[in-house]
């Protein structure tokens, strides 16, 4: 039995005429502790397909299943990083994390639970702002807090809508580390969405691209045989992973285009239908 299970999953928005399927039948199984990276372009759908896993959204056709049993709505079993830090503004970085870790972790002292916070806002090198509102922060270290908030209440699965996108190459390559030793520490479920194919090659187990949509659908998964712990400059002159990444971005190119062409190709006809009416024959003498 998969850990995480997609059958024939489909997801639309919109009514009537303007009803747009944005998902039609996706079919996944990630396995417990695997990391799998889903590429995909800007608007196919990316951050559909985590609201549906984490149970934020429901389908409308098809399931989605966790440890076999249907999703009914979010649980702090599955930890979503999003794309853009969803911090409560009027609570300082110590709180922010703190209230994720109560709720996580109910039965904790109070004292484990201050050290536990302590512990994972350290991880991120953000303990000199631990008194510090959101408001004080900068975009980045905000962003930080946000993957602190969703690693310190220990998820079983780690969901990940490109919560790396909008930082800098140090920063994201320092959170990459933190999400890879914890996902491997503790033995953990990860689903990473991005528009990076170098960010998926050096973290996923698998990147499966997701073909744009309307009606986006999987395409073919790229296993990822290379040694971990992986080190992104050694990987640069690493023959596999040369040959990964040109596949995976030969194919990426190649539905861009097949998207582009289908834009392109759409034609409105002109009305060519006859102006001029003409006398029928039997009225034409000839003398
Ligand atoms: N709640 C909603 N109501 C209506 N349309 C929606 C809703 N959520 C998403 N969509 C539409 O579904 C499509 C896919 O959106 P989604 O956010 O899943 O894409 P994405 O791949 O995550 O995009 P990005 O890379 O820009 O974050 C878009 O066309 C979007 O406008």
């Amino acid at each position: 039995m998969a850990y995480i299970e997609l059958r024939n999953v489909s997801k639309s928005f919109g009514t009537g005429k303007d009803r747009t399927e944005v998902l039609s039948n996706i079919n996944l199984e990630i396995e417990e502790g695997e990391f799998v990276a889903i590429v995909g372009f800007t608007g196919s759908g990316k951050t559909t397909l985590i609201n549906l896993i984490s149970g934020l959204m429901m389908p409308d056709e098809g399931q989605v299943l966790f440890k076999g049993e249907p999703v009914t709505g979010p649980s702090h079993e599955r930890g979503v990083i999003f794309q853009n830090y969803s911090l409560l503004p009027w609570l300082n970085v110590r709180n922010n994390v703190g209230m994720a870790v109560k709720e996580a972790f109910k039965k904790m002292t109070k004292k484990d639970r201050s050290k536990r916070v302590e512990d994972y806002v350290e991880m991120v090198n953000l303990s000199p702002a631990i008194n510090k509102l959101p408001k004080e922060l900068s975009g980045g270290m905000r962003q930080r807090v946000s993957v602190t908030r969703a690693l310190s209440m220990s998820p079983d699965v780690i969901l990940m809508d490109e919560p790396l996108s909008a930082l800098d190459a140090l920063t994201r390559g320092n959170l990459q580390q933190e999400i890879l030793k914890i996902w491997n520490q503790d033995k953990k479920t990860a689903l990473l969405i991005t528009n990076d194919v170098d960010e998926g090659i050096l973290m996923a187990d698998r990147i499966i691209p997701l073909k744009p949509g309307p009606k986006a659908t999987l395409g073919p998964e790229y296993k990822i045989n290379l040694d971990r712990p992986r080190d992104k400059t050694a990987l640069n002159h690493n023959e596999e992973y040369k040959k990964l990444r040109n596949g995976i971005m030969e194919y990426l190119i190649q539905i861009g285009e097949q998207r582009a062409s289908k834009k392109e190709n759409t034609y409105t006809l002109p009305d060519i239908s006859p102006k001029i009416r003409f006398k029928p024959f039997s009225k034409i003498s000839f003398s």
